[in-house]
């Protein structure tokens, strides 16, 4: 388990960071879009979920964050179904980045990291059900200095780069301290600088104790996770490091691409072939 300490991740006592896909089924419309899906997920680790379009990522992903009904087969958060806990708590330990997040244009940079922490505690998006208090300021300046967000702190979102406003949804994310954040896409709209950026951030949390678990295309960024899940029409095709998932034989049969996979920083680099 991770202690909250410097980095204020707030884990209740039962709290082991543990997010379980068992069987998990879930349909999407007429398809069954991810079928009989095993996996594990943890704080302290950089979890990539890659397969081409269509696969079923976005669809496992908002499972495991319990926002759809599954056909069959369960997701458990330390330890306890998912269903079984209620919305705040959930949102609390769970936090969400979709790949262009929504932010309110008007509001100010800080204001908008401080709605970070009444996910799921403020009723209508206005009223608060608690005090605010001296933790909430901390986390609130913790979540800008690690994003680097507090040096246009006072800036409208509307007066944001698309790269400046990711790193704005972030820190939103982070000041809640969830113990597990679930990323789908999130260098989609960004340029190759913002997106190392974003994956340094993600990297320096994971080192601070959150998990991380994001759905990412760009195949060599996903060698830069801990831990690979490498999805095909709806099913485990592999699951393990980058370099046991990321072979020729696994994209072939998943992407019907022909590829070359040499190694940089000890890394895999997979380069297409055809
Ligand atoms: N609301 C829906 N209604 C009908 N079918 C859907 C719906 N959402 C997803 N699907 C289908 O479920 C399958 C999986 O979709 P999903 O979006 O999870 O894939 P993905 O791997 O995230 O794809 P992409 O990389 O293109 O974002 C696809 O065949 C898709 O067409």
């Amino acid at each position: 388990m991770v202690e909250g300490g410097e980095q204020g991740r707030e884990q209740s006592a039962e709290g082991a960071g543990l997010l379980e896909a068992r069987g998990v089924h879930v349909r999407a419309g007429q398809t069954l879009a991810v079928r009989g899906v095993d996996a594990t997920f943890r704080t302290g680790e950089f979890a990539a979920i890659i397969g081409p379009n269509g696969a079923g990522k976005s669809t496992l992903l908002r499972a495991l964050l319990g926002l759809s009904g599954l056909e069959a087969g369960e997701v458990r958060l330390n330890g306890r179904p998912l269903r079984t806990w209620n919305r705040a708590e959930r949102s609390r330990r769970l936090a969400y980045l979709a790949q262009s997040e929504p932010l309110p244009p008007e509001t100010r940079v800080r204001d908008v990291v401080t709605l970070g922490r009444g996910a799921g505690e403020w009723r209508w998006g206005l009223l608060p059900t608690r005090p605010w208090s001296e933790a909430d300021e901390e986390a609130v300046n913790r979540a800008l200095d690690r994003t680097d967000t507090r040096r246009f702190e006072d800036r409208r979102v509307s007066e944001l780069s698309g790269g400046e406003g990711q790193r704005v949804a972030l820190a939103r994310a982070l000041a809640a301290g969830p113990e597990l954040l679930l990323l789908d896409e999130p260098t989609n709209h960004l340029d190759l600088a913002y997106t190392l950026d974003l994956m340094r951030s993600l990297r320096r949390e994971v080192e601070a104790g959150l998990g991380v678990i994001a759905v990412l295309h760009d195949l060599n960024l996903a060698a830069r996770a801990d831990r690979l899940l490498l999805l095909s029409r709806g099913e485990v095709l592999a699951t393990g490091t980058p370099a046991e998932v990321l072979t020729p034989e696994h994209i072939a049969a998943a992407y019907g691409v022909r590829v070359d996979v040499t190694e940089q920083a000890g890394r895999p680099l997979v380069i297409p072939a055809d």
